[in-house]
């Protein structure tokens, strides 16, 4: 479980993210959803340790977050950035292999070339395994850094997936697989928590939903409880309607014509 307890998180003066109370459990979807700037990859940047709380504690499965050492912590948990610029001539399979960087010393066993494979395959990647890395397009790099966070996690039991924008510059398939992906993992018993732009890809995917305006927990529950016309005007200044087709399972949002000023 990741469990935020009264998380402040302060850049002079300024208040980035105020009173975040949440308990994310394995085997949940949260998604994390809010306007541009409401402080949505801040609260992910201190779950996942890269910045340290101005007050308030982040416990992960029971032990204060401050408490773990790195390599600990990478081994029970794997985070998908927002942004990933690497530049240096690394193939593929090379970058996938860093996943498994915490679970070796010198050299991969053949069991972490084996999970890098299946990781490969799993994201649909096997086929650009040997290529260089800066030379792919923006989406198949991010499904290149799915598939490294995957290998982190592969055989970790009640391990967390951090993802910031995980089908960031993927096209629909891929986004749609990215997402199936992520139940998938759930289902298997990981805890999965996400920031996710798409709004109907969340009321389709998560389970529970953290809806930040201003630093601040807008709303917090289920999907359906929280992503609500009324809660979408309020947080993102845009009027939705929210129906219900025949043929599909869930509810579609579906913004209308003119935004609406948020105060
Ligand atoms: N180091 C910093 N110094 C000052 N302001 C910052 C700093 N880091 C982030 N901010 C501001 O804090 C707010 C929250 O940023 P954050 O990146 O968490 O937003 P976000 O919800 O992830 O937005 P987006 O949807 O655009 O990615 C923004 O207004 C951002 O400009």
């Amino acid at each position: 479980m990741i469990e935020t307890n009264k998380l402040h998180f302060c850049v002079k003066n300024k208040s980035l993210l105020q009173d975040i109370n949440f308990k994310a459990k394995t085997g949940e979807f949260w998604a994390i959803v809010g306007a541009n700037g409401a402080g949505k990859s801040t609260l992910m940047k201190v779950l996942s340790k890269e910045i340290t709380p101005t007050s308030g504690t982040v416990s992960f499965h029971g032990k204060d977050l401050r408490k773990y050492n790195l390599k600990e912590l990478a081994q029970k948990r794997a985070v998908l950035a927002q942004q990933n610029v690497i530049t240096l001539s690394f193939t593929v399979h090379e970058i996938v292999l860093m996943g498994r960087y915490p679970f070796y010393d010198s050299k991969p066993s053949q069991k972490d070339l084996t999970i890098v494979d299946r990781c490969l395959q799993k994201v649909g990647i096997a086929h650009f395994s040997d290529r260089i890395y800066p030379t792919l397009s923006g989406g198949e790099q991010q499904r290149v850094q799915l598939a490294r966070t995957l290998a982190q996690i592969w055989e970790v039991r009640e391990g967390f997936i951090l993802l910031d924008e995980p089908t960031s510059g993927m096209d629909l398939l891929h986004q749609y697989e990215t997402f199936q992906l992520a139940r998938e993992m759930t289902r298997k018993g990981y805890g999965v928590i996400a920031v996710v732009h798409d709004l109907n890809f969340a009321l389709q995917y998560a389970d529970q939903v953290l809806m930040l305006k201003k630093g601040k927990t807008f709303a917090i529950g289920t999907a359906h409880e929280v992503l609500t016309g009324e809660n979408i005007r309020e947080a993102f200044g845009v009027s939705v309607r929210i129906i219900q087709p025949d043929d599909t399972p869930f509810p579609v949002i579906i913004p209308e014509a003119s935004p609406v000023s948020v105060c």
